[in-house]
């Protein structure tokens, strides 16, 4: 099974590295001309990953480890080519919502959606450091078979352990989302670490946009009550405290951020549902016009 890697980006220079190191066979597509990367371990200690290029090879899996935003632009000068391979496309993103575009650019292609709770952080512009490891958990989209499960099942358990197959991967990218709902634009908004979110003077905003996500997730056919979103929110502020959102360090650097896949994507699902969500459409409307908030 030969592996693409869609860009030099912080996961995916981890699994650039992971893969060398498991020394299987991979290659990377990039926008740019590729450079090594200095990876920093969890024990402090730095290896160095030289990717192989692509070359217009079409890999058999190809794993796209890219802001959501940035995944439609990146595939679609690949559909004519992917449309006539089998190769298994595997999104890698906060967020929802390209999925579906994904399917409807590549209707045929067996499709992914990974979530990870790895963590990589771009400390210089070829530098990488590993942040932190936990569970990464894969499930199909579209076009998945009983091999391809069991095939990449055993990639991802060797690549990204721990890892778990899911059969409803929709409900675990929900559970996720709403994390990302409450943690990514109120960090990037107050400018401050996810840990300072568990400061009372935010509770009110997080109850009611726990109320507004539980409502929206329930007309997803995944039934949550907001008190049990609110607990996963919180373990996760807990857990992470002393690190910056990937939205608050968008924010900072004056780089797009994923806000319309995360809050938008609820945003959306409400109007479409007749749920009102009018915290998570002003959270939207904020992160856009980079205007602090009125609370
Ligand atoms: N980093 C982390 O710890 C975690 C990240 N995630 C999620 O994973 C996703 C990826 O995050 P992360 O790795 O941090 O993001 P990065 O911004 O580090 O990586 C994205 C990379 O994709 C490159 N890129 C953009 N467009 C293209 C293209 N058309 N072709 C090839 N490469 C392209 C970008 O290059 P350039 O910048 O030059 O445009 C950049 O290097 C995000 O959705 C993030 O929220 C989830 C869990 C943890
Ligand atoms: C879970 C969380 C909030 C960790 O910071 C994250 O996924 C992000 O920053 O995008």
């Amino acid at each position: 099974m030969h592996i693409g890697i869609m860009s030099q980006g912080a996961i995916a220079s981890i699994l650039a590295w992971r893969l060398q190191k498991l020394d299987l066979p991979y290659c990377v597509l990039s926008k740019r001309p590729l450079h090594p990367v200095q990876i920093e371990t969890l024990e402090g200690e730095a290896d160095m990953v030289l990717p192989p290029g692509c070359n217009g090879k079409i890999p058999d899996v190809l794993l796209v480890p890219l802001k959501a935003w940035q995944v439609m632009t990146a595939l679609e000068p690949l559909a004519a080519k992917l449309r006539q391979t089998n190769t298994v496309i595997a999104l890698m993103h906060n967020g929802m919502g390209v999925a579906e575009q994904v399917h409807a650019l590549l209707p045929d292609n067996p499709l992914l959606a990974i979530t990870t709770r790895c963590g990589a952080l771009r400390i210089e512009s070829q530098r990488i450091r590993l942040t932190g490891t936990g569970l990464t958990q894969a499930g199909a989209v579209a076009n998945i078979s009983e091999p391809h499960m069991a095939q990449l099942s055993e990639l991802f358990s060797r690549l990204l352990p721990p890892f778990e197959w899911q059969q409803d991967i929709n409900q675990v990218l929900w559970d996720k989302l709403a994390i990302n709902a409450v943690i990514n634009p109120l960090s990037a908004l107050y400018q401050c670490k996810n840990g300072e979110l568990l400061q009372p003077r935010f509770d009110l905003l997080h109850e009611q946009l726990a109320a507004e996500i539980a409502a929206v997730m329930d007309t997803a056919g995944v039934s949550r009550s907001a008190a049990q979103l609110l607990a996963s929110i919180r373990a996760v502020e807990q857990a992470t405290a002393q690190n910056y959102s990937s939205m608050n360090r968008d924010v900072t650097a004056g780089k797009p951020t994923e806000i319309d896949f995360i809050n938008g994507f609820i945003k959306q699902k409400g109007a479409a549902t007749g749920i009102a969500t009018p915290l998570n459409n002003e959270l939207v409307e904020l992160i856009q016009d980079g205007k602090p908030p009125r609370w």
